[in-house]
């Protein structure tokens, strides 16, 4: 039987949220910075005692409050408040998943800047801030190291897991390691295994940090400097490439992965994380929206297919590339072979 769904009438609603979705970005900032959700799983549960504890006016928490509501972050019964799932789980700072400080790099000015100057991206097919996000020891970096750890624990360890299916290892590079905790997972699995960081020096100045507290420093070593220049050495039997080749062109990542492939020894894994838009671009939402940000933010990144990077991996040497199955946070894994 043919169906036909019945035509709706136009409605500008869409057109509304969008042109007023910043609103949502300032409730959830104010949210976060006034620890509205962390008020509410302290047992604050009406407008009046959240006040209190947020120093707030009782006006702007209830209005707050119900905004958040209605976009889903909290729930209301007569005049209580209680806290959505994804709310209790990540906003409170009480819980060990909080993500709240996500937002001192997520909304920091420059990255905000890039996205305020779209139009100007999109004339020139690349950010308006120039190198942007790829500028030389750039301090935002610094900041994505801090601010978005916590976001990390969970995709490192199960990337780690995912990588150990394939045996142990003793050399691993990390490259663009940040926060260090996809190689800190990795050294973790693996007793013996010594991690080779790389990234700008101020940025690995957190690995290093984090790599003492999570009790690898013995077995953890810097590479200072943009990873296209520095000298990573050989021998690798694992490479870490997460979250790094987005930032560049194509031509770009498959002379950077020729780089990788001549640093692992034979038989020896590159791990590519990334967001990975289905090939028709647009779905999985997130992974595919994520090309946007790219757009707003470097030259020449963005997000790309499987297709994409098993064919610039292969192009760089590698014999073949797969798709892991579990999702590593909102990105996947794939596994470059030598
Ligand atoms: N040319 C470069 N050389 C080394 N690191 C870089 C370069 N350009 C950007 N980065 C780093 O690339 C990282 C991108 S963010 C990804 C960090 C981490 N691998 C994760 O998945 O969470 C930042 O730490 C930047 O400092």
């Amino acid at each position: 039987m043919a169906t036909s769904a019945s035509p709706q009438p136009p409605t500008p609603e869409r057109f509304f949220n969008a042109i007023n979705a910043y609103e949502q970005t300032e409730a959830m900032k104010a949210a976060i910075e006034l620890e509205i959700f962390t008020a509410i799983a302290e047992g604050n549960t009406c407008a009046a005692t959240i006040a209190k504890r947020c120093q707030g006016a009782e006006r702007g928490v209830e209005i707050l409050c119900d905004y958040l509501t209605i976009h889903g972050f909290l729930t209301k019964e007569g005049a209580e408040y209680g806290l959505a799932p994804d709310s209790a789980f990540f906003l409170n700072k009480g819980s060990r998943a909080y993500l709240g400080g996500a937002i001192e790099f997520l909304l920091n000015p420059r990255i905000r800047e890039g996205h305020a100057r779209l139009t100007e991206a999109v004339r020139q097919g690349g950010s308006a801030l120039g190198e942007g996000a790829l500028e030389p020891d750039n301090p935002d970096w610094v900041r994505f190291a801090r601010a978005m750890m916590p976001l990390m624990f969970m995709p490192a360890q199960v990337m780690a897991g995912e990588l150990a299916k394939g045996g142990a290892v003793n050399k691993v590079l990390d490259i663009a390691a940040s926060h260090g905790l996809y190689g800190i997972s990795v050294a973790k699995q693996n007793a013996a295994a010594h991690i080779y960081a790389s990234d700008w020096k101020n940025v690995l100045e957190v690995a290093r940090e984090n790599a003492q507290a999570m009790g690898v420093a013995d077995r953890y070593h810097l590479l200072p400097g943009s990873a296209f220049d520095v000298d990573f050495g050989g021998d690798y039997d694992l490479a870490l490439v997460t979250n790094f080749l987005h930032h560049f062109d194509l031509p770009t990542c498959t002379a950077f992965m020729r780089k990788v492939y001549a640093s692992l020894r034979p038989g020896g894994r590159a791990a590519i994380v990334e967001f990975v838009p289905n090939a028709d671009r647009v779905t999985p939402p997130t992974a595919a929206a994520f090309s946007l940000v790219m757009l707003a933010s470097t030259p020449a990144g963005n997000a790309y297919t499987f297709q994409e990077i098993e064919s610039l991996s292969r192009e760089a040497g590698f014999v073949r590339a797969e798709l892991a199955p579990p999702p590593i946070g909102l990105g996947r894994l794939i596994i470059a072979y030598r």
